[in-house]
């Protein structure tokens, strides 16, 4: 999908978000947050690392019952998309397995 197709707003947040990760993965712009982490020194095991610090973050937001949870989730989110970019597993995989478990 391209750059512009990628920005635009769709009624699929996650689509529209597994494509732009895709493009960013693709061309590797220098200001994206989201490239730094494909070309990070440290590679999937910095993402692997985020994936922990924000399973907690989401954890205690929810003990606290705090107004974060649902940003500490969507952070959680972010960051599981970019790793299943990484391992090559995309969106319709996911949902593939979802859809055998209904
Ligand atoms: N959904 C997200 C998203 N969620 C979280 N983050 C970034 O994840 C980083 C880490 O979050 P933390 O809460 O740990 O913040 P931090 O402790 O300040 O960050 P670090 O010092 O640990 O890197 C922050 O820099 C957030 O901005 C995201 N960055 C990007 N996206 C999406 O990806 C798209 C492309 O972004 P770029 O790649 O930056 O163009 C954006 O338009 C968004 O839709």
């Amino acid at each position: 999908m391209s750059e512009e197709h990628a920005e635009q707003r769709s009624e699929n947040v996650l689509d529209e978000l597994a494509a732009v990760i895709a493009d960013r993965q693709a061309e590797l712009p220098e200001d994206s947050y989201t490239a730094s982490l494909f070309t990070h020194e440290k590679g999937e095991n910095a993402v692997l690392e985020k994936i922990g610090e924000e399973s907690t973050e989401v954890v205690l937001a929810a003990k606290d019952d705090d107004d974060a949870l649902v940003a500490e989730s969507a952070d959680l989110v972010y960051h599981l998309l970019v790793l299943l970019a990484m391992e090559d597993v995309s969106l319709d995989e996911l949902r593939a397995e979802l859809r055998e478990r209904r």
